[in-house]
């Protein structure tokens, strides 16, 4: 068991590959525990019906419950427990329920705007930008919208024109310049993902 966790952030636009390339480090340190949380369990909790959520700006930082994230994070590199939220994306907001996640070796933050707030940043030992071609992205985006998270075409390509895209120039694409390291084409590069697994194992290595 190492001391201190080490703390792997991976970000990008929706639809770059972050689920996947988070997946290639978890599968990689064998040997390790590892922990993964994705920033969209900490979108905010909405009052508002149903039919006023569907209109909410999803891909602006001010959505996320940032402090909560922070504070969990703050647990886990401190090795204390956290009970992470779970979100509902038919929903639109977070389920009751929540998930108990045990400090680990390794923690994966993963989602569109961890590099946006510095604090977070602060936590992380590795950043990660996942880089994918936008028309690449919003094609994966429409398949996975629709066979699972229960969206209309329509819907999807009226959200991605509203918000998804603006935002994305506005706030995701410009924290790149936080990244230690940028992965272009996402969860297939295995030649960045082996670098990045090498350089994870040996911090591991020396913290062990
Ligand atoms: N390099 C790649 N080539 C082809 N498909 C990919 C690649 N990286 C990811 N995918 C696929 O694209 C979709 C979105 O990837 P995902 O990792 O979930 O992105 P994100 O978490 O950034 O939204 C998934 O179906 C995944 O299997
Ligand atoms: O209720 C919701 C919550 C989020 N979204 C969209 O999800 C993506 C982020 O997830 P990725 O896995 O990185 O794609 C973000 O662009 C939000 O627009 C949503 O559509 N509905």
């Amino acid at each position: 068991m190492v001391q201190k966790p080490i703390i792997i952030g991976v970000t990008g636009g929706s639809g770059s590959g972050k689920t996947t390339v988070s997946q290639r480090i978890y599968e990689s340190v064998a040997g390790h525990s590892v922990a993964m949380i994705q920033q969209d369990a900490y979108y905010k909790h909405s009052d508002l019906p149903i039919e006023k959520r569907r209109q909410i700006n999803f891909d602006h930082p001010l959505s996320f419950d940032t402090d909560r994230l922070l504070a969990d994070l703050q647990k886990l590199s401190d090795r204390q427990a956290v009970d992470v939220p779970i979100y509902d994306y038919k929903l639109r907001n977070p389920s009751a329920e929540t998930r108990h996640q045990e400090p680990k070796d390794v923690v994966i933050i993963e989602g569109i705007l961890i590099l946006d707030d510095e604090r977070l940043r602060d936590l992380m030992d590795i950043k990660v930008y996942v880089d994918t071609d936008d028309d690449i992205r919003l094609l994966r985006r429409v398949e996975r919208d629709i066979h699972e998270r229960g969206r209309s075409v329509e819907n999807v390509f009226a959200q991605y024109l509203k918000t998804v895209k603006p935002m994305y120039h506005q706030f995701i694409e410009p924290t790149k310049r936080y990244a230690d390291v940028i992965i272009p084409e996402g969860g297939e590069n295995s030649v960045a993902i082996d670098l990045l697994v090498t350089k994870v194992r040996s911090v591991l290595k020396h913290e062990g």
